[in-house]
C-alpha cells in the first residue's frame, strides 16, 4: 500500500516512521510520502488560506494551492488514489471502513486546518478519484494531522505481515461487532486481586464462552447501540469466534 499526506506540517507525521508503522515501512509493506502544502504556493508569503466568502470567523484553505498539490501527488499512476479528508463534518471512521480502505493500493490523506478546505478542491477531486470526508469523533481538532495518523495507524495494523499475530486484528474490538473484554496476564494475583478462575482453568471452551459473555457485557453497558446494530446471524458468528 501506497500512503501519502499532504499537510501544512510535515513533522506531525514524525510518529509514522516509528515503532510499528516504522517497520512497515522498512519491511515495504507501505510506502509513505509526506508532503508540504507550502511548496505549491507561488508567492512571497507562501499563503495557504485567505478570508471566507460570506464572512465570519477563521480562515479557508485556498483552492488553487491544495488543486496544484493533488494534481502532482495524486497524477495519474496505474492504480487510482483513494482521497481522505478528515473532518469534523465527514462520516464516522469505523473499523469497517478500516478494513475496506485496507484493501485499497493507495490512499492520500488531504490535512486540512483553519476552518477548513475550499469546497471546490473536494469536488473537483471527485471527478478523477473516490473522495471521502471522514470523522474520527465528535469533537473538532485544530488539523487532520492527528485524524491522518489515527486512520492509518487503524488501517495499516491491518496489512498482512504488519502485526506480529495476525489474530490480534481478528480479534480486538469491533472485528466481531462487540467490544473486547478485560485481559489479564502474570502475576496470578497482584494487590490482592486474583486473575479469574476461567482462565487458568485450561477449559478453552470455558475460556471462549466467558470471554464472549464479558464482551457481550462490556457492550452492553458501555456501547449498547452496537449491540442493537447486531443481527442474530453476527451474534452467532461472535459466538463461534469465541
Ligand atoms: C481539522 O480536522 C478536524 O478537526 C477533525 C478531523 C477528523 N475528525 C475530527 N473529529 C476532527
Amino acid at each position: 500500500m501506497r500512503i501519502d499526506v499532504i499537510t501544512i506540517f510535515p513533522d506531525y507525521l514524525n510518529p509514522l516512521r516509528e515503532a510499528l508503522l516504522g517497520k512497515a515501512i522498512e519491511r515495504e509493506r507501505i510506502s509513505v510520502g509526506v508532503h508540504d502544502l507550502r511548496d505549491w504556493t507561488h508567492d512571497v508569503h507562501r499563503a495557504v488560506d485567505d478570508s471566507p466568502y460570506g464572512g465570519g470567523p477563521g480562515m479557508v484553505m485556498k483552492p488553487d494551492v491544495w488543486g496544484e498539490a493533488l494534481d502532482e501527488v495524486c497524477a495519474a499512476q496505474e492504480v487510482t488514489p483513494r482521497l481522505v479528508v478528515p473532518a469534523p463534518a465527514g462520516r464516522p471512521f469505523d473499523q469497517k471502513t478500516a478494513v475496506r480502505w485496507s484493501q485499497d493500493p493507495w490512499l492520500v490523506f488531504a490535512c486540512g486546518r483553519y476552518e477548513g478546505i475550499d469546497q471546490r478542491v473536494i469536488d473537483d477531486a471527485a471527478t478523477r478519484m473516490p473522495v471521502e470526508e471522514v470523522s474520527i469523533g465528535d469533537y473538532v481538532l485544530v488539523g487532520g494531522e492527528v485524524a491522518a495518523l489515527t486512520m492509518i495507524e487503524a488501517v495499516v495494523r491491518l496489512l498482512p505481515g504488519v502485526l506480529g499475530n495476525p489474530l490480534s486484528a481478528e480479534q480486538d474490538s469491533f472485528s466481531d461487532g462487540l467490544l473486547e473484554g478485560p485481559c489479564y496476564t502474570r502475576p496470578e494475583v497482584w494487590r490482592e486481586r486474583p486473575v479469574p478462575d476461567v482462565l487458568r482453568s485450561g477449559n478453552h471452551a470455558a475460556i471462549a464462552r466467558w470471554r464472549r459473555d464479558q464482551a457481550l457485557e462490556r457492550t452492553y453497558h458501555r456501547r449498547p447501540e452496537l449491540l442493537s446494530a447486531l443481527s442474530e446471524g453476527d451474534l452467532d458468528k461472535a459466538d463461534r469466534k469465541q
